[in-house]
Order: C-alpha cells, then sequence, then structure tokens
C-alpha cells in the first residue's frame, strides 16, 4: 500500500496570496519559519521561499500542484467586494471554494483557513458588538455578501475530525493599511472629486477598522490552534482591533493626514440611503446602453451611516488573540505608506 509522506506542518499554501491581505500574510508566515507557496491568477511581487503558482482557484489540477506536501492552505482570494458581477462572485467564491475543499482532501491538506468576513451578518442595520452567533444575513446587501455567506458555510460544514480536515473561519472587518487597494484609494479619489464633505447621518455611528497585521495575527494564531481537539474545529471568529471608532473620525483622521479637508456639513442617512438606491437602479436600466458606477452605493451609504462593530471575545479566549497594533499606531503607519497619495502630489 502506498504511503503519503506526512507533509511538514510548517508548509503552506497562501490562495490568494498576491492580494493585498494575502501578501502581508506571505511576509509573516516566511518571517515565522514557514515555507509558502502562493497560488493566485497574478503573480504581483517576487520573494526567497516563497513559490509562485499562477492560476484560477476555478482549476483543480492546477490548484492540486500549489497544495503538495503542504499541511496548511489559507484561502484569502475573492473578487473585489464593490463589482456587481454576481456570475463572476458565484464562480469564485461558491464554485471556486468548492473547488477549494476537493483539492485540499486530493492533496491531504490536514488544515484550511479561510478568510471570512464580518459582514456575512450585516443586513444595513445597526450591529452593536456582535457576537459570532448572529445569524446570516437574511437579506444580504450584495453579491459579495451573499457569496461570502455561502462560502464560509461550505468551509465550515468540510470540517471533519474523522477524516482528519480541519476547517476554520476568520471574519475580519474594515481591513486597512499600507498598499490596501481600496480604503485609502477610494477615500481619496473620492475627496479629489470634492464629493467628501459631507457627514451621512449624526457621526455618531461606531465601526470596527482593522489594522492588516492584527488580520494577519488572527489567521497566524487560528492555523497554529486549529487542532482535533480544539474549540476552534469548524467555527468563526471575529479579528478586529478591538477598538470600534466613529466612522467618520476615521475617515477624517486619514484625510487629514494625507492633507485633505475633513468632511463638515450632514446630510440626513434616509435621504442619502434613497438616493444611492435610486442611483443604483438607474444604472442598472441604463447598463446596456451606458456604464457608470456611483461612488455611493447603497452598500457604502450602509456601512458609513450605521453603527458595526463586532466583539473579538471568542478569539481571545480560544487562541489568546490580541491585536498588537493598536488604531492610532496602525493609522500613523497607514497615512505615512500612502506619499503618493497625498493632497498636491
Ligand atoms: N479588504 C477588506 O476590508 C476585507 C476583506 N475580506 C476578505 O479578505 C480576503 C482578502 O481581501 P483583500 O486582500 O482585500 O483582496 P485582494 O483583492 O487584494 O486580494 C485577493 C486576491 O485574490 C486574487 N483572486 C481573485 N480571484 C481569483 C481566482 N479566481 N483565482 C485565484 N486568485 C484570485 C486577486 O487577484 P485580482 O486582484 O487579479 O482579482 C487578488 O490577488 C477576501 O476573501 C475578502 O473577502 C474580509 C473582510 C474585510
Ligand atoms: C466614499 C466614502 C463614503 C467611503 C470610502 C471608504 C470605503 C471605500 C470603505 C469604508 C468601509 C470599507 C469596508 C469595505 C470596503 C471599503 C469600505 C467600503 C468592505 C466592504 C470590504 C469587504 C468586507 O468584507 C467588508 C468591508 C466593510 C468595510
Amino acid at each position: 500500500m502506498a504511503t503519503r509522506i506526512r507533509p511538514s506542518s510548517k508548509r503552506c499554501t497562501v490562495i490568494g496570496g498576491s492580494g493585498f491581505l494575502g501578501r502581508h500574510l506571505v511576509e509573516r508566515l516566511v518571517d515565522r519559519g514557514y515555507t509558502v507557496n502562493v497560488f493566485d491568477i497574478r503573480q504581483a511581487y517576487e520573494l526567497p521561499g516563497v513559490t509562485f503558482y499562477q492560476g484560477d482557484l476555478c482549476d483543480k489540477l492546477a490548484l492540486v500542484m500549489a497544495l503538495k506536501e503542504v499541511s496548511i492552505v489559507f484561502h484569502c482570494a475573492s473578487p473585489a467586494p464593490g463589482s456587481d458581477d454576481g456570475a463572476l462572485f458565484q464562480r469564485v467564491n461558491i464554485d471556486g471554494t468548492r473547488t477549494v475543499i476537493q483539492a485540499c482532501h486530493e492533496a491531504g491538506v490536514q488544515k484550511l483557513i479561510l478568510t471570512s468576513s464580518a459582514s456575512v451578518v450585516f443586513e444595513g442595520t445597526d450591529i452593536k458588538n456582535g457576537k459570532e452567533d448572529l445569524p446570516y444575513a437574511k437579506k444580504p446587501i450584495d453579491y459579495y455578501t451573499e457569496t461570502k455567506i455561502k462560502q464560509e458555510k461550505l468551509v465550515l460544514e468540510a470540517c471533519s475530525k474523522e477524516k482528519g480536515f480541519l476547517t476554520v473561519a476568520i471574519r475580519p472587518h474594515g481591513i486597512f493599511g499600507p498598499r490596501d487597494p481600496q480604503l485609502v484609494p477610494i477615500l481619496v479619489d473620492t475627496a479629489r472629486r470634492g464629493k467628501m464633505k459631507f457627514i451621512i447621518g449624526d457621526g455618531s455611528n461606531l465601526v470596527d477598522f482593522t489594522y492588516v497585521e492584527n488580520v494577519v495575527h488572527g489567521h497566524i494564531l487560528a492555523a497554529e490552534h486549529l487542532k482535533a481537539d480544539s474549540p476552534l474545529c469548524g467555527q468563526a471568529y471575529h479579528i478586529t482591533n478591538d477598538e470600534p471608532v466613529r466612522f467618520w473620525d476615521f475617515m477624517s483622521q486619514i484625510l487629514v493626514g494625507l492633507g485633505y479637508s475633513a468632511p463638515r456639513y450632514h446630510l440626513p442617512y434616509a435621504l442619502v440611503y434613497g438616493i444611492a438606491l435610486l442611483l443604483w437602479f438607474i444604472s442598472l436600466i441604463l447598463r446596456p446602453l451606458i456604464q457608470f458606477k456611483p461612488t455611493f452605493s447603497p452598500m457604502r451609504v450602509a456601512l458609513a451611516g450605521t453603527h458595526h462593530y463586532y466583539s473579538c471575545a471568542r478569539a481571545k479566549q480560544d487562541m489568546g488573540y490580541r491585536p498588537l497594533v493598536p488604531l492610532q499606531e496602525a493609522v500613523v503607519r497607514t497615512v505615512e505608506s500612502y506619499p503618493h497619495l497625498r493632497n498636491g502630489e
């Protein structure tokens, strides 16, 4: 009978390792002595000790090649959340995640760590100190959220101590930091177009923004604590900075740090949300004729005008999680990392 060589516990593959979170994760894993494979649709960089496999995660054969002799897989690939291509989300986040699970089985992988999102429970209304036992959103606010829910369920249901295949889901919220292609660039672009003058609502809504190094720390802790006799098996964990902040204070700090004015005038939440819905609807009808994407999508307005912050008590208890970088330090590091986005550059 052929005996399978037991892979080293320090060999891993990061699916989506060329992306924002994935690359930070790869760098930290290398620092910690892991041998790392990256599987991604694009190769964005080179790093000693890292082997790149370029391919689509829906291609099982290509994926299996990148999982050979690997014991841990981190799955942090996804289409950009702002996309409204429902078919792409279905193909990558749902069908592709099924393929990832099958490829893990075929390659004999022991642990799968999924990057999910705290937004799987967000329906556009207030969440204060939400715990992991909140129900999944019944009416997900967009395709991204809808497919992140299904993806998380697939991964957690695949957890099997009998098969020796353990899974866990990390739910970060509002990841930011150096090289982030979304939060700071979109904010600066909106400011440069003169559209960051208004605060949606009264500005008191609290939100979690999580520094990328803390999200990485949560993923590595999860991988190292995931064992057959641990409470992590088949569970989801919020990973945040554990310092909810007023959404508009956070945005203002970044804008002012980069030399732009902070928004000052208030607009009623219901009015802005209504306009965003109307614009979204018009863009849908006109799509065959002209393509335009409103800056203030209903999702962004909901994120900007409601409370949504989450408890990470479960991660603290089960894996000893504590944020490594406090929020203020994280904002300073982030602002310093974008010299090219400063006002006047
Ligand atoms: N950013 C945030 O605030 C939050 C993110 N998350 C989750 O974290 C994860 C990482 O997000 P983030 O780093 O911001 O995203 P990025 O877009 O920066 O990284 C995702 C990477 O996956 C790649 N990718 C996309 N589709 C495929 C595919 N079919 N096969 C192989 N690779 C693919 C992307 O390539 P390409 O760029 O060419 O598409 C990209 O390199 C995602 O799962 C996201 O849902 C969760 C909570 C908050
Ligand atoms: C135009 C402004 C009102 C807002 C500019 C900043 C936004 C681009 C970001 C503020 C909150 C962010 C966020 C996400 C993307 C970027 C923001 C909307 C996510 C949707 C990314 C994916 C997730 O899983 C949840 C995130 C919530 C917060």
